[in-house]
């Protein structure tokens, strides 16, 4: 993982989890210092629910944590130590964790709507999106889609009821959590509310989601960065709302083709911004005016995008947003990816590397010629 910063923004690139339940290792892990702050009084964790370690143990690292952490709340100094502790955890013991964690849910959890578990296209859809995947035709699936820059595109997917249904199924599994002591395994390490929907049921109705209706888009819309081979996902809910997660800073996905789509319920700004495809090696380079987006969510309405497009939420001002996303992956482009060094068809910065060579050459060449 690079972390940098740019025009005083954090760029994180994020690479393949280790762990499902650990997807993402996005944001830097505080680095402790070596003395402790001598005169900062560290919390109590005494009373936290589902602690790993001992709570004393909290409260003693608590104390080398960077100065500029020191300040933020308990919850979000509990999220960085634990950031700190899961480095030094053996994949295995993640694993097993993980497998526990799935486990506990599978045998306690009642869904409140059974029908979001299995896939049921025209339950779920909108009728353009049925109508488009239905005629197959690339000039069908390009006409429900909005281009706002190269390679951000948005069509309407989700009917109403549906986005109801998940915003209340995820809500329900929250209580059920809290209620069961379950301490919810979040997406990712750069959001601190959320749930991953695999885990709690709907692997295989996701699964079949993208199979049957992202991979046709995607095949077309992104052939360069493995669109036409997606076989594995994840799938999770991201939440923002005043006492929560304001935004998401900027960062690239650990996926291949990114299918992002707003579930409600009511709220202002929270816009999603996007400054351009890059490979790893290019991920803090600057963006081309072209390549600068912002987007207003609109509930039910999705964002196809690479994974590999910078990107970032802008914060709420009011309400509550709720995001399902669907992370989709091609074993097949990652094992190739490992044998390429250029990445002129798909990053920026590659592509714009390779015409400033082939403009040397040609100049050479015309002056070797004269
Ligand atoms: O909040 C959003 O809409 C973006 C979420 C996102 O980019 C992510 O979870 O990877
Ligand atoms: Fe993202």
């Amino acid at each position: 993982m690079k972390p940098g910063s740019k025009n005083g923004q954090q760029v994180t690139a994020r690479r393949p989890s280790r762990e499902e339940e650990l997807a993402r290792e996005a944001v830097p892990v505080p680095r402790l210092q070596k003395t402790p702050h001598a005169g900062h009084k560290p919390e109590s964790y005494e009373d936290m629910e589902d602690l790993e370690y001992p709570a004393l143990l909290y409260s003693v690292m608590e104390q080398h944590l960077p100065s500029n952490c020191l300040g933020a709340s308990r919850e979000k100094k509990l999220a960085m130590l634990e950031r700190v502790l899961a480095k030094y955890r053996p994949n295995g013991e993640r694993a097993k964790k993980h497998q526990e964690y799935r486990e506990r849910i599978r045998t306690n959890y009642q869904p409140l709507h059974e029908d979001l578990y299995s896939f049921a296209p025209e339950r779920f859809f909108v009728g353009s999106f049925l109508d488009a995947i239905k005629d197959g035709s690339e000039a069908a699936l390009r006409h429900i889609l909005i281009a706002h820059s190269p390679g951000v595109f948005t069509f309407n997917m989700l009917k109403p009821a549906f986005c109801s249904m998940m915003l209340e199924e995820v809500e329900h599994f929250e209580k059920w959590a809290q209620d069961a002591k379950v301490k919810v395994m979040r997406p990712n390490t750069m959001n601190n509310y959320g749930a991953v929907l695999d885990d709690i049921g709907m692997e295989d109705m996701l699964n079949e989601l993208m199979t049957r209706y992202l991979n046709p888009m995607a095949a077309v819309l992104f052939p360069n960065v493995g669109g036409s081979s997606l076989d594995s996902h994840h799938g999770f809910v991201v939440e923002y709302a005043m006492d929560r997660d304001l935004d998401l800073g900027f960062h690239v996905d650990d996926s291949e083709v990114t299918l992002n789509v707003c579930l409600g319920k009511q709220f202002d700004s929270g816009e999603l911004f996007f400054r351009g495809v890059r490979c790893d090696k290019h991920v803090n380079g600057e963006s081309r005016p072209e390549e600068v987006l912002e987007y207003s969510h609109v509930p039910g309405h999705a964002i196809l995008h690479a994974g590999r497009h910078r990107h970032g939420a802008k914060a709420i001002t009011s309400g509550q947003r709720t995001n399902m996303i669907l992370w989709c992956r091609s074993s097949e482009f990652r094992e190739l990816k490992k044998y390429q060094r250029d990445f002129s068809s798909w990053c920026g910065e590659c592509l714009l590397r390779k015409k400033e060579r082939n403009r040397c050459l040609s100049s050479a060449k015309r002056q070797l010629a004269s």
